[in-house]
């Protein structure tokens, strides 16, 4: 954009964000005005039919038969070639819109996935769903099906005062002037919601809905369990109230004007017929006047239908505003800086430098001056209490948000001077919750390389050690996920997710209690996974159970986001710290078991 250049709004803004060319909207918009046009036709063909029977009513024969049946077939090819032609705009104009809304969403999409995840953590999903969804939707509707029928009607409204006025003026006069009445009403009404910030409140509330809806399904759950119903789970409660009372105060807001504009409009032929009647009691044996006056009568009460869809246009052009406004609102949200020409690291060494973070700028320090090295081939673990910030240290690394201070380098390359692109390429991350996408299986894995072939999703998988359980079941590889009643265990989702990470086979591993869900059993099974996918890479591994990483090279103990203590399992223990407190609880712990009857005993 150019200095001082105004920016977009509207229709304008959605074509610049879509990328789109206005040329098919403009000829879907001259499609529609010829096709109005031409259905003003057969209104001509009746006024022409009519005045011919008038005029010579006393003398049939004199009847003019053949001009007659002219205007007959030319008001029905009128009527024929007006549909064809709307139809015509209606079909451009939906392909438009289509590619419009095609266009926003892919281009919101790929910004937010260039956003820190910070965005996506503190904005609701049910405000992102809301703008994706919904708010473009909107879009939709307004170009493919509003915007051309306002041109349409703008323009046979236009076209009939021309007649009308260029026929008689005082009938004319009688015939606007309730309609303009009926609109004065219309738009103090639509001030006052424009003052009163109706439209975005209207917004804010259904975005405050589809957020806590989302939030209810989601934790159904835990409010089945604790007897909770849809009244005293608090927020969507009081999220579906306040929208109740919201449109319930809007709608008493714009009802007596609307009612009134009704009333106006509607009342065209009451104004009509008076002053019709007026004229023609001065010259009662003028004919003309009286095919004129018929043809008022007929054309006189079709404006008030034009004029009721106009009424709608006026409030919806707010409502596209504001949804083009809340999507360049996420548009406008700055993505992660990354270089133009990034740097690629040739070693995977990873090493952080004086870390501090906070997840807002004035908040909280969740990681002070934390400096570790993780080396390539080797295992580093991260133990601690719950909250520490272990997962932190970890999301630091694929710039899931940036560092405070200090910084993290692979291989001697900062991770802000690599593109975005390369950085993900050179990490792999199993989460505490896998996520599992409603897909086939195979897809999921194959998420973790795109275009990879049958031979290597299953070599994956076998390596993960799911490939038994996939097989067995019903369609295999092919399987729905949440299709069919197929769920998988929290075990086996985290398998899934593992191989997904072998697919990628990326030089840097993250485990974030990549075995949390695993019973003695599955965690054997996900201990020779995991051997497989880590070796000769730099791996970081989270987790709770210390047996898990007790074999790691490096143990880092961090506590309110500092490192505590530093080494292997063994000079850990000998340091009698918090490390070695750590194990002697899960020791004494793993030993307890629970007595019918009396007391828990330890052995
Ligand atoms: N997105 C976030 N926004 C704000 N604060 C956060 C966010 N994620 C985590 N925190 C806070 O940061 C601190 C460290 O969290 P983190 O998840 O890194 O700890 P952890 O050691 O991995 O804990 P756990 O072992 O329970 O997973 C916690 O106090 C948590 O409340």
């Amino acid at each position: 954009m150019k200095k001082n250049e105004k920016p977009k709004q509207g229709v304008s803004r959605l074509l610049e964000i879509s990328g789109e060319t206005n040329a098919p909207f403009i000829v879907s918009v001259l499609l529609s005005i010829c096709g109005t046009l031409f259905q003003l036709v057969p209104y001509l063909s009746v006024y022409q039919v009519m005045a011919e029977l008038l005029q010579h009513a006393a003398a049939g024969s004199s009847l003019n038969t053949g001009f007659m049946i002219r205007w007959a077939v030319l008001g029905l090819i009128g009527l024929i070639v007006g549909y064809v032609l709307s139809y015509g705009s209606g079909m451009m104009a939906h392909a438009f819109s289509y590619r419009v809304i095609c266009g926003v969403r892919l281009k919101v999409a790929e910004h937010i996935g260039k956003l820190p995840m910070g965005y996506v953590t503190n904005h609701s999903i049910g405000k992102i769903k809301q703008v994706l969804e919904a708010d473009v939707e909107q879009i939709e509707n307004f170009l493919a099906h509003q915007l051309p029928d306002l041109v349409s009607t703008v323009v046979m409204l236009l076209a009939i005062f021309i007649i009308m006025f260029s026929q008689n003026i005082k009938l004319a006069f009688a015939c606007l002037l309730p309609i303009v009445l009926g609109f004065v009403c219309q738009f103090a009404v639509l001030i006052k919601v424009m003052k009163s910030g109706g439209v975005k409140e209207n917004f804010d509330a259904l975005e405050k809905i589809s957020s806590s809806s989302i939030q209810y399904v989601q934790g159904m759950p835990s409010i089945k369990i604790f007897g909770q119903t849809v009244k005293s789970f608090q927020k969507f409660y009081e999220d579906i109230i306040s929208y109740r009372d919201f449109t319930t105060r809007m709608t008493e807001m714009i009802r007596p004007g609307f009612v009134l504009f009704r009333m106006f409009v509607l009342s065209v032929a009451t104004f009509l017929v008076p002053a019709g009647l007026l004229l023609y009691l001065r010259n009662p044996s003028d004919v003309s006047f009286v095919v004129t006056f018929l043809f008022f009568l007929i054309l006189g009460p079709g404006t008030a239908s034009l004029a009721l869809k106009l009424r709608g246009f006026s409030e919806n052009m707010n409502v596209i505003t504001e949804g083009v406004t809340r999507v360049d609102e996420v548009l406008n949200e700055k993505p992660l800086p990354e270089p133009v020409q990034g740097k690629l690291p040739t070693s995977y060494d990873i090493k952080f430098h004086d870390v501090s973070f906070s997840y807002e700028a004035e908040g909280r320090k969740i990681l002070d001056k934390i400096s570790f090295i993780a080396r390539q081939g080797e295992i580093t673990a991260l133990v601690g209490p719950s909250g520490a910030g272990k997962s932190t240290i970890a999301e630091l690394i694929p710039r899931f948000w940036d560092v405070t201070d200090g910084g993290i380098a692979i291989g001697g390359v900062d991770v802000r001077d690599m593109t975005v692109h390369d950085l993900m390429e050179q990490v792999s991350f199993v989460f505490q919750e896998s996520f599992l996408f409603s897909d086939t299986i195979f897809n999921n894995i194959a998420l973790g390389k795109p275009g990879a072939t049958k031979e290597q999703v299953e070599q994956a998988a076998c390596a993960a050690r799911c490939h038994d359980f996939i097989m067995a079941l019903p369609e295999g590889y092919q399987t729905n996920i949440g299709d069919g009643g197929v769920y998988l265990s929290g075990g086996e989702q985290q398998r899934i997710s593992i191989a997904r990470a072998i697919l990628k086979d990326a030089p840097i591993l993250i485990l974030d209690e990549a075995s949390a869900y695993a019973d003695a059993e599955n965690e054997h099974e996900m201990q020779i996974a995991l051997r497989s996918l880590i070796q000769h890479k730099t791996v970081i591994m989270i987790a709770h159970r210390l047996t898990t990483i007790r074999n790691a090279n490096q143990i880092l103990v961090v506590d309110q986001g500092q490192i505590k203590e530093k080494g292997s399992h063994n000079e850990l223990l000998e340091k009698h710290g918090l490390y070695a407190d750590m194990w002697s609880t899960e020791e004494y712990s793993s030993s307890w078991t629970i007595c019918a009857g009396k007391e828990a005993v330890t052995e």
